[in-house]
């Protein structure tokens, strides 16, 4: 199975400058491109999305104190940043639905944690089997149990690095809302292979975002084997069909 993965950045499905709001136009977009690439036969390995937080949890993961690395153990802090996800969740299956995508929800919260190192452990047999069924598993930035410090926040970017790695996925691309990684110039940088080449010109998200940005997200992609690339949302059907677009991440 070499499925593609497939991230819906939290700052395109959502106001990231609105606690709790929707982008309708940008989800139901995202949504026709995912439904139209499926119809057009484009991923017979399969479809894995992720979605990240935006406003949903990056507002709640914030005022709570909770990132990747600093956990909680307090009810208050798991119910407002799982549950704004899950409703974010719910917004992004059902319009996923409402375009015919036999979008499935898999919890992350539910199904992986982290040792006291940090190691993040993520199955996937339920994901492979969905997978085989002709199911589109649709997961997201979350809080995980984490040995010692209660909860802390797992990020989008990092579920589809781990996916990516365990189903042997076969391309990965990150939907935000900028064209790809740009330069100083604004002009989108084509190729990245090694952090050192970009690390003057990645800087945080500018919106409330606890899981470090584009810095954090090229970081991760460069980990992986399976070509990545950022791109943004005029970009998503040329992604799905199997062109290069945006940044890629080698
Ligand atoms: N050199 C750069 N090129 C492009 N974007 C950059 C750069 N440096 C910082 N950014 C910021 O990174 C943001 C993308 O990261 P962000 O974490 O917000 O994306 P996302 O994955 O869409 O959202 P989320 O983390 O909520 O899922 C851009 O909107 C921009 O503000
Ligand atoms: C803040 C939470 C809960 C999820 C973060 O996921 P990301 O938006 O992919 O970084």
């Amino acid at each position: 199975m070499s499925a593609t993965i497939l991230k819906l950045g939290g700052s395109v499905i959502t106001d990231k400058e609105r606690p709790e709001t929707l982008d309708g136009p940008a989800l139901e977009r995202s949504a026709a491109a995912v439904a139209s690439a499926l119809e057009g036969g484009s991923l017979t390995d399969g479809l894995v999305v992720v979605h990240g937080g935006g406003s949903f949890g990056h507002h709640h993961a914030s005022e709570h104190g909770v990132t990747t690395t600093e956990g909680t153990d307090e009810i208050e802090a798991v119910v407002d940043i799982h549950g704004a996800m899950e409703t974010l969740n719910q917004f992004v299956l059902s319009r996923l639905h409402a375009q015919d995508v036999p979008a499935v929800p898999v919890h992350p919260f539910s199904t992986a944690s982290r040792d006291e190192t940090g190691a993040l452990s993520l199955p996937t047999a339920q994901i492979e089997a969905m997978l085989e069924a002709g199911f589109v598993p649709v997961l997201y930035g979350d809080i995980i149990a984490t040995a010692g410090a209660g909860v802390t926040i797992i990020s989008g970017d990092e579920l589809v690095t781990e996916l990516a790695r365990a189903l042997g996925a076969d391309r990965v691309g990150l939907c935000s809302t900028v064209p790809g990684v740009l330069d100083d110039d604004g002009a989108v940088v084509d190729r990245i292979t090694s952090f050192e080449d970009v690390d003057a010109i990645l800087g945080e998200s500018e919106a409330t975002d606890v899981t470090g940005g584009m810095a954090g997200k090229v970081r991760t992609l460069l980990e992986l084997e399976a070509p990545a690339s950022i791109f943004g949302l005029e970009s998503i059907d040329s992604f799905l069909a199997g062109q290069r677009v945006g940044t890629s991440i080698e």
